[in-house]
């Protein structure tokens, strides 16, 4: 797998492909999008992500392929902020994120879950405080805001406060089977479980939007299946959109209603992928994709790609 830059130093000004309009209101929207950052080793800029016009659904699996370095990651972190655009706007549930004051967008990015390749769970912690920690933090976070504001009454004594932590954070743990772990460290999961603990914290803040980065990524094939099915559920039981960046095609093809194509930082193709007839479509899409993204090796064992292949 080649690692190119998204399209070094020449902005690529083709239209890209319009992305079909879900037929309700969308829930997250880019509107011209374009993202460029400064190169890292050399002087210049890398256009990671170009005009990019995308409607997703309240509630829809949206996924998003493309070959390394063709913008993927940088699309999921302009939804939570964590990257702002160079031009245009992404807006979540109607709102432009660039519109949001610095509390706003403190609140918006607690309604935003992300799950990652690499799990990203604290060695140190159990199981159950890795699951609470978002609420811990939101804890700390609203403390400090109040005390700014002196405003000292909690809506909560201390150990009802404890009480809902423990409902919540024990309600999620079943959501992903994992309740009976609570009081583990992550060295003694499996990579799988691992992953569902982290899907737990992601959900824990009651987020209608779900990131996942490669979340299976780093699994093998029992345990990609028990993600999936666990995605899956996220959505039917929980109606949480969820944004699903992977390599995987099978992945994709899994648990998506569509997915888009990104190819040097454009957005080149927008697929249904839901519709048992619109799979064959999939398909032949998914036999020009292989090219570029390669049979699938969990990453834990994927051989490091030679420098300027592909
Ligand atoms: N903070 C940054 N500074 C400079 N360049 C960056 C930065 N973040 C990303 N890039 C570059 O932007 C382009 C798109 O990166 P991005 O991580 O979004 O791609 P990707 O498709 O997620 O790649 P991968 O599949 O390898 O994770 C790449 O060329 C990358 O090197």
């Amino acid at each position: 797998m080649s690692a190119q830059p998204a399209s070094a130093d020449q902005p690529d000004t083709a239209a890209p492909q319009p992305a079909a309009a879900p037929n309700t209101t969308p829930f997250i929207e880019f509107r011209g999008v374009s993202k460029t950052y400064p190169a890292r080793r050399r002087a210049g800029t890398v256009h990671a992500l170009q005009g990019i016009d995308l409607q997703i659904a309240p509630g829809e699996v949206f996924g998003v392929v493309g070959e390394s370095g063709s913008g993927k990651s940088t699309l999921l972190r302009l939804v939570n902020r964590l990257e702002t655009p160079t031009q245009g706007s992404v807006l979540v549930d109607g709102t432009d994120l660039a519109t949001l004051s610095a509390a706003a967008t403190r609140a918006r990015r607690r309604r935003i879950g992300m799950v990652f390749q690499q799990f990203n769970l604290l060695a140190n912690q159990t199981v159950y405080a890795n699951a609470a920690m978002p609420l811990r933090l939101a804890k700390r976070g609203s403390e400090v805001s109040g005390r700014r504001r002196e405003t000292a009454p909690q809506a909560l004594s201390a150990p009802s406060r404890r009480d809902a932590e423990r409902a919540r954070v024990m309600e999620l743990l079943d959501f992903v089977r994992m309740s009976s772990h609570a009081d583990k460290h992550p060295s003694q999961l499996s990579g799988g479980e691992r992953q569902r603990v982290a899907i737990a914290r992601a959900l824990v803040t009651k987020p209608d939007v779900l990131l996942c980065d490669e979340p299976t990524s780093a699994l093998d094939g029992h345990h990609t299946e028990e993600v999936m099915g666990i995605l899956s559920r996220v959505r039917t039981e929980l109606g949480t959109t969820i944004l699903l960046v992977s390599h995987e095609l099978d992945v994709i093809k899994g648990i998506c209603d569509r997915a888009a194509v990104l190819e040097g930082g454009r957005l080149t193709a927008l697929v249904d992928v839901a519709p048992p007839d619109a799979r064959e479509a999939f398909d032949s899409y998914a036999e020009r994709a292989q090219r570029f993204l390669g049979p699938h090796t969990p990453a834990a064992e994927a051989p490091a790609a030679p420098e300027g292949e592909g």
